[in-house]
């Protein structure tokens, strides 16, 4: 699936109060990962609530390309997988769509097979680092062609003996330890990992579930070292997947900015790891709720009950940004709203997300009249209470770069503001939360596709 041809704006506005009981479709990280591992493992995986958003379809198609097969029967995905080191040669490119986490773990995951595999996406991720994946790869002796500064399409072949590997990520980032650990399952020996900031941990806890024999060890640093045997037998699964905490972001934030809300969003994955957003929303004040806190299928679920809040500023330490990556754009809009100044810290990584969302958000922000500061990895808002002469300034939209958070952040800002706020493109909002706009509308947020404009 391909952007940026048809680009579709909406236009939020003011709402009156939001109130209603949803429930958010399935994680995305969670089910990327739940394709991959059935569609490897031997025999049977039966999956509920899986996200049906474009990135994660886009893996589906890529893990039936490489022999899985995967079909939907009423509610429940069923896969048949190949078998672990079964995969077959993908007789096209795989196109990956927007999707990072789609087409990096997958490099992983095939990229040491002894054929090769080639990968592509849209204009998005074709801009998007993938050196920190094919690096570790390289030194696994996959042979690896890509285009200039090591971007797609790409290439793959792996030898005819992949080597262990033992690598220390550099960044905080679980889509690199996930790739080399997706290659460690078709090396013989033991790969292994070492983290020193934790990120999500959804790669180490399924491949556990599926039967990999995997172990992780944490020193009184937090450093973890993660090894994995290679070549061992996964087996397929029951999963359920839980609401994506990073969906839920967006109709928490727009319930906690429009006065009068009170909205209960049921069975969020409450997974520490993925929670940074709610603590520091709770930090500025916000009033979340949290009810009946609850393990399902080895993870932290639970309902979170919003209601409007008054906001204040407070410094977002560099350390929790892996806890809430994907959460900066919509902080930032709830920022906008809070009196005083809000400074984030540590976000080097959001350069090389859909977008540059550091200055994707910076740059919507001020068209909205919101006034902040972009440093080179800090982003500093000084808020306005009430939202009073905020809405995009004369006429123009806000420039949404392919990017789903940043359509859907600007979209929540606009609930609250004065005058209403237009994103250039809300089709992009499918590749993570296709039901993003029937949800908000339906707890009474003024949302529209605005006919007739766009390229
Ligand atoms: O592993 C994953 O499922 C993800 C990891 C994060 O990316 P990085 O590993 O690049 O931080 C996150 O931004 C992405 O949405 C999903
Ligand atoms: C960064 C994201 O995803 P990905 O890296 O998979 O494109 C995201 O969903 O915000």
């Amino acid at each position: 699936m391909s952007h940026g041809i048809a680009l579709k704006p909406a236009k939020s506005a003011r709402s009156e109060a939001l109130k209603g009981t949803i429930r958010i479709p399935g994680d995305k990280s969670i089910s990327h990962r739940s394709f991959m591992f059935g569609g490897l493992a031997s025999g049977e995986t039966r999956i509920t609530g899986l996200l049906e958003g474009e990135d994660v379809i886009n893996t589906g198609k890529a893990m039936r390309a490489m022999g899985a097969r995967i079909e939907k029967v009423g509610a429940e995905w069923i896969i048949q997988g190949t078998g672990n080191g079964a995969l077959l040669a993908p007789e096209a490119p795989l196109d990956f769509g927007n999707a990072g986490t789609g087409c990096r773990l997958t490099m992983g995951l095939v990229g040491v097979y002894d054929f090769a595999s080639t990968f592509i996406g849209d204009a998005s991720l074709s801009k998007r680092p993938m050196g920190r994946v094919l690096n570790p790869l390289r030194e696994m002796g996959v042979q690896v062609s890509s285009t200039e500064g090591d971007r797609l399409p790409v290439t793959l072949h792996g030898p005819k003996t992949p080597n262990p590997i033992t690598y220390r990520v550099p960044m905080a980032s679980a889509q690199v330890k996930s790739a080399v650990l997706l290659a460690g399952l078709n090396t013989p020996g033991i790969t292994t990992v070492i983290e020193p900031v934790m990120t999500r941990d959804h790669t180490e806890k399924m491949l556990q579930g599926f039967g990999a024999d995997l172990t992780v060890e944490t020193d009184a640093e937090g450093v973890r070292t993660i090894r994995l045997v290679g070549r061992g037998q996964l087996k397929g699964q029951v999963i359920d997947v839980p609401g994506d905490p990073s969906s839920t972001a967006f109709p928490l934030v727009a319930a906690i900015l429009t006065p009068g809300s009170d909205v209960t969003i049921l069975n969020v994955l409450m997974n520490p790891t993925r929670t940074g957003l709610i603590l520091t929303l709770q930090e500025m004040g916000a009033d979340i709720e949290v009810q009946n806190a609850r393990l399902a299928g080895g993870e932290d679920v639970a309902d979170l009950r919003v209601r409007y809040s008054e906001l204040k500023g407070v410094t977002v330490p560099a350390d929790r940004a892996p806890s809430m990556i994907d959460e900066y754009p919509v902080l930032a809009v709830a920022a906008a709203y809070a009196s005083g100044t809000t400074t984030m810290l540590g976000l080097e990584e959001l350069r090389v997300k859909e977008s540059d969302r550091l200055s994707a958000v910076a740059e919507g922000l001020k068209l909205n009249g919101v006034d902040c500061d972009e440093g080179k990895e800090t982003l500093v808002v000084r808020g306005r209470p009430g939202g009073k002469g905020y809405g995009n300034a004369q006429g123009k939209s806000v420039v949404t770069h392919l990017d789903h958070r940043i359509a859907m952040s600007f979209l929540v800002l606009g609930l609250a503001s004065e005058h209403p706020v237009t994103v250039d493109d809300a089709s992009i909002i499918a590749t993570s939360f296709p039901e993003f706009m029937d949800l908000m509308t339906g707890l009474g947020a003024k949302i529209d596709a605005v006919e007739g404009e766009g390229a």
